[in-house]
């Protein structure tokens, strides 16, 4: 080639817009195009001044890698195409896309290399961030579905615990469509076990569930109060079946776990008629004689101590009478015990229909018994006993064949007149009773006791 032809070529040489560059065998630089400054920020004579340019241009870890390919390409000819990693001379990593050939000398010149080098950093940046976007996405991705796996079994756990409790729920979404009702809250509310009812508007169910009910307006009441007011958590409420069951009812605001507002209501229904039940014969063991079904000496303390206290609040006055069967152990000799009880149960109903309803009639045990009269004095008393005498004496039983009757022994006190609480009060009344005993028995008699005079005349 001629002289002009040569200065041409070393010019496009020098313009070429990627980096090239001749390495002889040992890897030292003959000759690097002007575009490694803007590459590496290192001008063409700091890298033919660098005893391994290698060294210089290439980064630690790429470098041996570079050497094999120099040794490689020059002995066997064929091009490679490889990305490495520059250092510039700020430190920072510059990567390049390197294409490597080999280039016969002349006239027995020893073949050297050339290097091509583009810079691909924007390129390698961008596939970073891509390859970081993919990696964040499949961890988001496992993350989704090892939440959802849990949440599935956390699902099945949980409807499988509210099948199993006798706790009726329901759960109603803000459009009043029903989202969830276990199998207790069918089952109170008379659908079958099979029955869906997701997705039904409440309307619809208050039309199936309202002829159930002994007092449908009331619970109609009841749930427009909860829905109109909002209440954040409703108070137990009672619903009375037709059939006889009591269940209650709670509810409260679901609120969700992004809004602020609520998401639906959620109803809780328990059916207390057995627990009730339970609880009311308990109550009714606690304070009744069950040979008489009257009530017992426990609950006539409590009267007595409740009438007392009221009566000193309106000023008003308490009668108690006691009455004690006269002759009652000879029944129960002469024909039995049976018949005795037969005798007590008789007393019990024949009383009960002398009685007002505001009266209240205890056996107090044995064959004692006691009548708490609210609002009373002498006169009215009087009246009472005397009914209550001939009452009793009235009363007809036949044992063996043989008709038998009994009479009362009869004794009275009031509040206030003759004691001032309930000890004295009864004190009183036992005293009077003995007085009818004493005298002749199927008497009545009053009290001749005044009030604080405890225990004169007791014994
Ligand atoms: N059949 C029966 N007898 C009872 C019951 N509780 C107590 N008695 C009996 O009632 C009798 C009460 O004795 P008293 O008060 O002396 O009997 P009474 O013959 O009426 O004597 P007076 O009161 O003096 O007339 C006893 O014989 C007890 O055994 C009961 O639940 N059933």
């Amino acid at each position: 080639m001629d002289r002009p032809g040569l200065s041409l070529l070393r010019k496009v040489a020098e313009g070429v817009h990627g980096v090239e560059a001749l390495l002889d065998a040992g890897g030292r630089l003959l000759w690097i195009s002007p575009s490694i400054e803007r590459v590496t920020g290192r001008s063409p004579a700091q890298c033919l001044a660098a005893a391994d340019a290698i060294e210089l241009l290439v980064v630690d870890t790429d470098r041996n890698h570079c050497r094999r390919l120099l040794a490689q390409v020059l002995q066997d000819g064929a091009t490679r195409d490889v990305e490495l990693r520059f250092t510039r001379a700020d430190g920072a990593v510059v990567w390049v896309a390197s294409h490597w050939r080999r280039v016969d000398g002349e006239n027995g010149e020893p073949a050297v290399l050339q290097l091509s080098a583009e810079d691909i950093q924007t390129r390698k940046e961008t596939e970073y961030k891509l390859l970081e976007t993919v990696a964040e996405l499949r961890r988001a991705q496992a993350l989704r579905e090892h939440y959802l796996v849990r949440s599935i079994d956390e699902r099945q756990r949980l409807a499988v615990l509210l099948n199993l409790i006798r706790l009726g729920i329901l759960f109603i979404d803000n459009d009043r469509r029903v989202l969830y009702a276990n199998r207790a809250m069918l089952e109170i509310w008379g659908y079958s076990p099979d029955t869906n009812l997701i997705g039904t508007r409440e309307a619809v169910l208050k039309q199936t569930v309202l002829p159930l009910l002994a007092e449908p307006d009331v619970f109609l009441a009841h749930l427009e109060q909860v829905l109109e007011n909002r209440l954040p958590v409703s108070e137990p409420f009672e619903i009375r079946f037709r059939d006889g069951r009591t269940v209650t009812d709670r509810s409260a605001v679901v609120v969700g776990g992004q809004r602020a507002h609520g998401i639906g209501r959620v109803w809780i229904y328990e059916d207390i008629t057995e627990s009730r039940r339970v609880s009311e014969q308990l109550v009714a063991l606690a304070e009744r004689d069950p040979l008489t079904n009257l009530y017992n000496r426990r609950r006539f303390h409590e009267e007595l101590e409740r009438m007392l206290v009221d009566a000193v609040r309106r000023n008003a006055g308490v009668g108690l009478v006691a009455l004690d069967l006269d002759g009652f152990k000879p029944i129960n000799d002469a024909f039995g015990h049976q018949a005795g009880d037969a005798v007590l149960v008789g007393l019990a109903e024949g009383v009960r229909r002398i009685i007002r309803r505001n009266e209240m009639f205890f056996r107090l045990g044995g064959d004692e018994f006691a009548l708490l009269v609210p609002d009373t004095d002498t006169r009215g008393l009087s009246e009472l006993a005397a009914r209550l005498r001939e009452g009793v004496a009235g009363l007809q039983f036949s044992f063996g064949g043989r008709a038998v009757s009994v009479t009362a022994s009869i004794g009275m006190a009031i509040f206030p007149d003759h004691a001032d609480d309930a000890e004295g009060l009864m004190a009183a009344a036992d005293e009077a009773m003995y007085r009818s005993k004493s005298e002749g028995r199927n008497r009545w008699t009053f009290s001749t006791r005044q009030p604080g005079e405890f225990s004169r005349h007791s014994g």
